[in-house]
């Protein structure tokens, strides 16, 4: 499970001290999640999610993330707010770690998404590049293509590992994003993560979202390249379903249309998320005790999509 750092009891009760929640009346560990501790908090006020930031969150990028919490939540878009402490700050310290509580959203994610919810991922996708369209702040995409290479670097007999000649699709996968990778696309703040596990459904509707925490500038469409890795490939066979994609684009556009630029870098952007969530996985597969409690997504999934990306032509293999 996702809790990489203990907290007691004591610990808890001094800092719940600094807010004005009352005292613990529950608190467990959240399995779910790989990136952060995830707790659930419950007072007399209400229930909440206490997280603490482990190891691939920089803590000069929280303000950020709290920035974005904030400014979603201005803009009326279904986000968790971070809770001030009595100091007017979110943003505090317990057991060592940076952490956070923030409230608590109801709804359900899904394991297997349908088109309608495809569609409404797209249409509430959209919503979130308006609503922080005019936040303030900004934020590198750490994990982006200048990254892939380094990431890459001395993983190769572990890619091997997990499928005989991966390597050199990967290799060659590499040069080619480098290459041709898009600039000047429309950009601003994406979500960058926003996978089944990160969308809360109440039937088709999209009711809340959740883990800003790799929030970042960069193009928009990027973002949507990520959700259609996330959301429209059927289980982990690397078999795209169209019908979803084409239901998550006219979602999608149906709020902001796509310019043609937009549209004819989606293969490249497509292959680039699929690289990016590669990699990470491959990191974390190789580097994950056999013990931990936390158990590391499978890089092959993504191995699967980057072989469909590699043979697409067009935004109308993606359902556009
Ligand atoms: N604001 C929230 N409201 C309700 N549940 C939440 C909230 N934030 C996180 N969770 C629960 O905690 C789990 C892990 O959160 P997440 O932010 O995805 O962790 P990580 O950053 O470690 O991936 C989620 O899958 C969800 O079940
Ligand atoms: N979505 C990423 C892993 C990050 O985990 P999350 O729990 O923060 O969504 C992946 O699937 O590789």
């Amino acid at each position: 499970m996702a809790v990489y750092t203990e907290v007691d009891d004591k610990a808890l009760a001094d800092f719940l001290a600094d807010f004005d929640l009352g005292p613990a009346i529950a608190f467990k560990g959240i399995a779910e999640g790989v990136e952060n501790s995830n707790y659930l908090l419950e007072t007399a006020k209400s229930r909440f999610i206490l997280t603490l930031f482990e190891k691939r969150v920089n803590e000069e990028d929280l303000p950020y993330f709290m920035g974005v919490m904030d400014h979603l939540a201005l803009k009326g878009f279904p986000a968790p707010l971070p809770v001030k402490a009595n100091d007017g700050k979110a943003l505090r310290t317990l057991c060592g770690r940076p952490a956070v509580i923030i409230t608590f959203l109801t709804g359900m994610s899904l394991s297997r998404p349908n088109v309608e919810q495809c569609r409404d991922l797209g249409i509430g996708l959209a919503k979130f590049h308006d609503a922080l369209s005019d936040y303030s702040g900004s934020r590198k995409n750490s994990l982006s293509v200048d990254a892939w290479h380094p990431m890459f670097k001395g993983r190769e007999k572990e890619a091997n590992a997990i499928n005989a000649g991966l390597t050199s699709h990967i290799q060659s996968d590499l040069d080619e994003l480098k290459a041709n990778w898009p600039k000047d696309l429309p950009s601003g703040v994406i979500h960058a993560d926003l996978f089944p596990d990160n969308a809360f459904f109440l039937d088709d509707k999209l009711t809340g979202v959740i883990d800003f925490y790799f929030a970042c500038n960069d193009a928009l469409a990027y973002d949507i390249a990520i959700c259609l890795n996330a959301w429209c490939f059927e289980d982990s066979r690397g078999e795209y379903n169209v019908t979803k994609g084409r239901a998550m684009l006219a979602g999608y556009q149906s709020i902001r249309p796509l310019e043609d630029a937009e549209k004819d870098a989606l293969p490249i952007l497509c292959r680039g998320a699929a690289m990016r969530f590669f990699l990470t996985r491959l990191v974390d597969w190789a580097d994950t005790p056999r013990d931990a409690l936390v158990r590391p997504k499978n890089p092959i999934e993504y191995a699967e999509k980057l072989g469909f990306h590699r043979n697409a032509k067009g935004f109308f293999d993606y359902g556009g």
